[in-house]
């Protein structure tokens, strides 16, 4: 049984199945620029690590891929227009996020945040569409800070907000950056199934707990 103070839970692959948007704006990016499409396949490995990544692998057709300084250069300001665009349009929460929310609001004294590595002009409109946006007692996205996930330094930071140590924190996650982030932060740390880990198996990286709905909180977490 998980006993936090506080919980922080990511965005993409979490909370929202954001790839369908995402792909639309990748696959639109490259129509501009006269490139191939990837499709949503492809693209739901290369999210995680933020939009300037998310178009590097897109741009290189590869996870690990850096393109030429130009041509991202070109690309980058086509794929931010399009997905201010396109941020919610295509994108929903999974089943169980409304009821595992509604559960950690249900206990007494607990914090709820939220650490992305998407970008802030994204992230805040897409839980606001969403209607989510007001669960969250600290929004920290990918560009609020000097480092993203997998850097302990968001997590860090959320946890001193709100006056919350490491050890009484969790954070609930679906990719490798969220469990990292969690070990170096000394947060314990929870994975969904379902999300975005760049093709692997989550458990491969040895969370806490691994859980397929988030209605499942409710026989983890006791306040
Ligand atoms: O890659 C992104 O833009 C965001 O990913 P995250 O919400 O899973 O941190
Ligand atoms: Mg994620």
């Amino acid at each position: 049984m998980f006993k936090p103070k506080m919980v922080l839970i990511d965005v993409d692959g979490t909370l929202v199945d954001s790839v369908p948007d995402l792909t639309f704006c990748v696959d639109e990016m490259l129509k501009q620029l006269d490139m191939p499409v990837r499709g949503e396949a492809a693209v739901r490995q290369w999210v995680g690590n933020g939009v300037q990544r998310l178009t590097e692998r897109a741009l290189t057709n590869d996870l690990d891929g850096y393109p030429d300084a130009e041509l991202f250069a070109r690309a980058m300001p086509i794929f931010m227009e399009l997905y201010a665009e396109n941020t919610s349009k295509r994108s929903r929460l999974y089943d169980g996020v409304l009821e595992g929310l509604d559960f950690l609001q249900s206990c007494p004294g607990l914090k709820i945040g939220c650490v992305t590595n998407k970008a802030e002009q994204f992230t805040l409109p897409l839980l606001t569409d969403l209607g989510i946006v007001d669960r969250f007692e600290i929004i920290i996205s990918g560009d609020s800070l000097p480092e993203k996930k997998p850097h302990p330094l968001p997590l860090l930071h959320a946890a001193e907000k709100l006056g919350v140590k490491p050890e009484d924190s969790v954070m609930i996650g679906d990719s490798k950056s969220d469990v990292k982030a969690a070990r170096a932060a000394g947060f314990q740390i929870i994975c969904m199934t379902y999300g975005y880990n760049h093709g692997e198996d989550i458990r491969n990286y040895s969370p806490d707990a691994v859980i397929d709905s988030m209605t499942e909180l409710a026989s983890l977490i006791s306040a």
